[in-house]
C-alpha cells in the first residue's frame, strides 16, 4: 500500500527538490510566527508556485482567526489546511463552509487515552495527523522532533486516512510505517540541518526509506496466504 510523504516547514527553494527530485506528495508551509519555519503568505506563495499540480500544498496554522485565513487564502491559496492547534470540530465545520479545501486535524499523542480525542473530529476532518504531544512549556505545538510510541496506532482503523508525524527521520521512518501502518508520514526536524533549514539529501533519504518500507510491506502481504 502506498504511503504518502509530507515534508513540512519548507522555507526555501528546497521545496522544489522535495517534490520534483525526492517525490514528496505533500509540501507543508507554516504560518505560525513563533516557529523558525514561519513564512509570510507572500513568501510561501512564491515557494509553492513551482509545486502547483505536482504536490498537495498545505497551509499549517495554529488556532488562527478568520482574518489570518483570509490572508492565507487570498495570497497563498492552499490545497489543504492543517490545523495544529486546539481547533474544535465546530471550528473545522465553519472553516469548511468558508473555504472549499480538505482539512487535516492534528491530534496530539503521548499516551493511549490521547487517541480518544479523534472521535469528535471524524465527522468533519478529511484527514487526521497524529503528532507527538508538545510539552506544556513548548513554544510551539509541533515541529519539535519529538516522537511517541507508534504501537499506540497499531491496528487503528479510521474512516478517514491518517498521517503519522513526530520525530521521524530517514533512519526510523521504516519502523514507524511497519508498526503504525499510516496512510502517510510527515517530517520536519528530521530532514533539517538546523531548525528551519531543510536538507535536500536528507529529504531524499527519507522518501527512499518510505519507499523501501512500502516494498517490504507489500512483500510481507504477498507471503500471507489468501
Ligand atoms: O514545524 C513547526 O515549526 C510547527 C510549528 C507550529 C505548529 C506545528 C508545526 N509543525 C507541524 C508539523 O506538521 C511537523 O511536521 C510535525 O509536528 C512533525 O515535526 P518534527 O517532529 O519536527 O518532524
Amino acid at each position: 500500500m502506498h504511503v504518502d510523504v509530507k515534508i513540512c516547514g519548507l522555507t526555501d527553494e528546497t521545496a522544489v527538490a522535495a517534490v520534483r527530485d525526492a517525490g514528496a506528495e505533500y509540501a507543508g508551509f507554516v504560518f505560525f510566527p513563533p516557529s523558525p519555519r514561519h513564512l509570510s503568505a507572500a513568501r510561501a506563495a512564491a515557494l509553492a508556485a513551482p509545486l502547483r499540480g505536482q504536490a498537495t500544498v498545505v497551509a499549517l496554522t495554529v488556532d488562527a482567526d478568520d482574518q489570518a485565513f483570509d490572508d492565507i487564502f487570498d495570497t497563498f491559496g492552499p490545497d489543504m489546511l492543517q490545523l495544529h492547534g486546539q481547533e474544535s470540530p465546530e471550528r473545522i465545520a465553519a472553516l469548511k463552509r468558508r473555504y472549499t479545501v480538505p482539512v487535516m486535524k492534528m491530534i496530539p499523542v503521548r499516551e493511549a487515552r490521547d487517541l480518544g480525542a479523534v472521535e469528535a473530529y471524524l465527522a468533519v476532518a478529511d484527514r487526521i495527523l497524529f503528532d507527538a504531544k508538545a510539552p506544556a512549556d513548548a513554544t510551539r505545538p509541533g515541529g519539535l522532533g519529538l516522537s511517541f510510541d507508534w504501537r499506540l496506532l497499531a491496528g487503528l482503523d479510521l474512516p478517514v486516512p491518517f498521517m503519522l508525524s513526530g520525530g521521524l527521520d530517514p533512519d526510523v521512518v521504516g519502523e514507524a510505517i511497519r508498526i503504525a501502518r499510516p496512510n502517510a508520514v510527515d517530517v520536519s526536524s528530521g530532514v533539517e540541518t538546523a531548525p528551519g533549514v531543510k536538507d535536500p539529501s536528507a529529504i531524499a533519504r527519507f522518501v527512499k526509506a518510505v519507499r523501501a518500507a512500502e516494498a517490504a510491506r507489500d512483500r510481507s502481504m504477498e507471503r500471507i496466504p489468501s
